[in-house]
């Protein structure tokens, strides 16, 4: 069987190279790296390793790769021959390769009628859906029919901690233990790819929701709240009492939200929060602040981790959220310079105000209860009321 994954970055290889070699797939990683693809072609395998106190090492096989950028023939004919297609590149990534999976879609209907799932796991709702959209941008009209008839985008999400690695061995990866991967049945097109370690559901929308606004939105409020106390790595952070409280309460109002939503029972909750929690604390891991806190232009975005809870708990509970504008507002003066998307807004706040940018990047209505809530904290923690 082949596998065809975009992305040989933490969590291509750290979870679903891993996941497909456990299956029994051959795995053709598609990347732009160079140094990585020359890497993966020479050795065939690499090494995971288990940030436990076991450091248990996995060998992973029956790897090899191909630079999209330097041979895009070649990615076409792996896709018209491909069993699976899976992405992890990140949301901002998806168009830029969906030429060449439409290219491949399109030889692989002049070739056979086999049918083909293509799943992007980023952290993201919808992001199969999105890559799908933006495949069908490259089809004529005509063709869309029998791409609809032949090829599936099913949703997932996805959960696994792959910080970044400094191994000496540029191939290995160092991942946490726990996993999952969610994907969403009803969108698959012929039989279920029999991957381990997925698990199909008939209803996405609760799991991804559980998953982006506990692990993502805890993850993210550790980042910004750590950042701003001059805090290096997510370890380091949650060792500051204040933080852990922050973080708890921002996951009681998440939790709030969709327990509400969802009528998940109130305990099992309170243990899937506590059980991510001990994630963030792994000694095991380092995981820099600026990695979790990357691209704050999305991660501000209205369907994402932040503004997404937010607006949805004063909907639902006409409550304000206090612990999650507190965040929002914490990421508004993340000003980490290598940060293209940080140092974007940034300069927004400067040309045009906090509330303006706050609006634009969020699109919270300028003086609505929830802007105005934000503008307070980003006051507050910008006259040096930090956590700290
Ligand atoms: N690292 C983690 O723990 C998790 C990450 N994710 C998601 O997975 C996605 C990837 O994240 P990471 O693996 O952490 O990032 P990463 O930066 O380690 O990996 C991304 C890879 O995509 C490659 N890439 C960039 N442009 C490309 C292109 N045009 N064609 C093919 N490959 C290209 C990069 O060279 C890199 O190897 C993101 O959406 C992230 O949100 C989801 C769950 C966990
Ligand atoms: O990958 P993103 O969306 O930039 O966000 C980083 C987040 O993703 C993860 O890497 C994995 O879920 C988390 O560590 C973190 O919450």
């Amino acid at each position: 069987m082949l596998a065809v994954h975009f992305g040989a970055g933490n969590i291509g290889r750290g979870f679903i190279g891993n996941l497909l070699f456990q299956s029994g797939y051959q795995t053709v990683f598609v990347d732009v790296n160079q140094e990585i693809v020359d890497l993966l072609n020479e050795k065939n395998q690499y090494t995971v390793v288990l940030a436990d106190k076991s450091q248990e090492e996995l060998q992973i096989r029956n790897v090899s790769a191909v630079n999209s950028g330097t041979d895009p023939d070649q990615v076409i004919e792996l896709i018209a021959n491909a069993d699976l297609v899976t992405a992890a590149v990140g949301p901002n990534i998806l168009p830029f390769i969906a030429g060449s999976i439409a290219e491949g879609l399109r030889k692989r209907i002049a070739a056979n009628d086999a049918p083909l799932n293509i799943i992007a796991c980023e952290n993201m709702i919808g992001g199969s859906t999105l890559l799908k959209e933006k495949v069908y941008e490259k089809l004529e009209e005509s063709e869309k029919q029998l791409f609809d008839s032949r090829f599936g985008f099913p949703d997932a999400a996805v959960d696994r901690i792959v910080p970044n690695q400094s191994n000496e061995d540029k191939l290995m990866v160092k991942v946490e233990p726990f996993y999952e991967w969610a994907v969403d049945e009803t969108k698959i097109i012929g039989s279920r790819p029999e991957v381990e370690g997925i698990t199909y559901v008939e209803d996405l929308k609760p799991y991804i929701e559980r998953k982006l606004f506990t692990v993502n939105t805890g993850h993210a409020a550790a980042a910004y709240i750590g950042y701003q106390a001059g805090m290096r790595t997510i370890d380091e952070a949650m060792k500051i009492k204040e933080l852990q409280e922050l973080i708890q309460q921002t996951l009681q109002e998440t939790g709030r939200m969709l327990i509400s939503k969802y009528a998940f029972e109130p305990e099992e909750h309170q243990k899937y929060i506590e059980k991510i929690v001990n994630r963030f604390v792994n000694p095991y891991i380092t995981d820099e602040v600026t990695r979790v806190g990357r691209s704050p232009i999305r991660k501000l975005g209205p369907a994402d981790r932040l503004v997404s809870p937010a607006v949805q708990y004063l909907q639902l509970t006409g409550d304000v959220p206090v612990s999650l504008t507190r965040v929002i507002a914490s990421a508004f003066l993340y000003d980490y310079k290598e940060d293209p998307d940080a140092v974007a807004i940034q300069e927004a706040i400067y040309e045009k105000g906090i509330e303006r940018a706050i609006e634009q990047f969020t699109g919270i209505e300028a003086g609505s209860i929830l802007s105005e809530t934000v503008l307070d904290h980003y006051h507050q923690l910008k006259s040096g009321i930090t956590i700290k």
